[in-house]
């Protein structure tokens, strides 16, 4: 039996099978063997050529944002308006068929922008181009999925399910579950909080599907047996997503506005040119970027020239992105604006600055 054969195999049995305590551990079993043979689907293929020509694009800029979405929806369309790039728009599918860049500039970022094919369901397993577009996904700090506001609401749970299918986790944080295999010693299985999804029993028979016999298990948090999978396999990827419906200039205000207040939702009309500047705004936000600013002494702080950053950064951080020795020479910094109490307050390497600060770093 193929691989592909096997999954539809298991999905079936886990749809025929009920959930209730007495299939828990049977279910848990059917989704471990689930996980392992579709990230036995994502290895590259021996045969090789599969790759994809026209997909091997170069990183760069401050932050990569891929475009996913069913075909049509106005993916190209997108970034030739959002960029100086023209990708070919048309009204008939699978217009794009490789992967084009495009920068996006906004607020001093560049941030990549790629245009991909249009995928369908059954991408995951390879139909259409759609390998080649989820390993670029998987690449992106952000997952920009585009859909059409005029149709139904499954098509985004149909690509949720195909980027879920391969291990891209959407707008979800990494399960708090530490996990180390050992070379000796069984299983020691530990929590720090109640346990209402999972219990040792389980958790071994997982780590057994797994041929993992001797490890360490610490639940920081009430996971699934989903969660401890994925911590297994370790190949996840946690992205940020923001659906963005498309082409609202053919539904009526009262859609528009219920669709907006979906949570990660934004309403553009590409053709339009509609929320295009929220749409940047949220991406923005998403990407957890920020902008800092540099000072010298005795002079106003270099509006043009900000340095990009991300959420969470140091003082640190500044200086390593000014230059590698900057950090060791540093007496104090002066920081006005949001993160301090008081402009300017004099801060240390460990300071974590915020969006529009502006710092003023004095060598020892
Ligand atoms: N009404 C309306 N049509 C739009 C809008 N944006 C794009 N379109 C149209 O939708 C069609 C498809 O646009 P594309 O940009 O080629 O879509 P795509 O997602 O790149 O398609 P593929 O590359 O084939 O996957 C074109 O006819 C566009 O003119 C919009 O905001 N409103
Ligand atoms: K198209
Ligand atoms: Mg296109």
């Amino acid at each position: 039996m193929g691989i592909l054969e096997k999954i539809s195999e298991i999905e079936k049995e886990i749809a025929r099978t009920q959930k209730n305590k007495a299939t828990e551990y049977h279910l848990g079993l059917l989704k471990a063997k689930l996980a392992k043979y579709r990230s036995q689907l994502l290895e590259p293929s021996k045969k090789g050529g599969d790759k994809g020509e026209g997909f091997d694009v170069l990183k760069s800029g401050d932050a990569r944002v891929a475009l996913i979405g069913f075909p049509s929806v106005g993916k190209s369309t997108l970034l030739s308006t959002l960029t100086h790039t023209h990708s070919e728009a048309a009204s008939y599918e699978f217009t794009t068929l490789t992967c084009i860049p495009g920068v996006i500039e906004y607020r001093g970022a560049n941030i990549q922008l790629l245009d991909l094919p249009g995928i369908i369901e059954g991408a995951a397993q390879g139909k259409g181009r759609g390998r080649q577009v989820i390993a670029v996904a998987r690449t992106a700090d952000l997952v920009l999925m585009m859909l059409d506001a005029t149709k139904p609401y499954v098509h985004r749970q149909l690509l949720e399910k195909e980027l879920e299918s391969v291990g891209i986790r959407l707008n979800k944080p990494k399960p708090n579950i530490y996990f180390k295999v050992k070379k000796g010693g069984g299983l020691s299985f530990n929590s720090t909080c109640q346990l209402t999804k999972v219990d040792e029993k389980l958790v071994q028979m997982i780590l057994h599907e797994y041929k993992i016999f001797n490890a360490e298990v610490l639940f920081r948090e009430d996971a699934t047996a989903d969660d401890l999978i994925d911590v297994i396999l370790a190949n996840r990827v946690y992205l940020p997503c923001l659906y963005v419906y498309n082409k609202i200039d053919q539904i009526s205000i009262q859609e528009v506005d219920r669709i907006a207040r979906q949570p990660h939702s934004v309403v553009v009309s590409c053709n339009m040119k509609l929320n295009l500047d929220f749409l940047l705004e949220t991406l923005w936000e998403y990407l957890s970027l920020i902008r800092v600013y540099t000072k010298k002494p005795g002079q106003p702080p270099d509006f043009d020239d900000g340095l990009i950053l991300r959420k969470g950064v140091t003082i640190e951080h500044v200086c390593h992105s000014i230059h590698r020795t900057l950090a060791a020479a540093l007496k104090y910094a002066l920081v006005w604006g949001t993160s301090t109490k008081y402009s300017p307050q004099r801060v240390g390497l460990g300071h974590t600055v915020q969006d529009e600060d502006v710092v003023q770093l004095i060598k020892k």
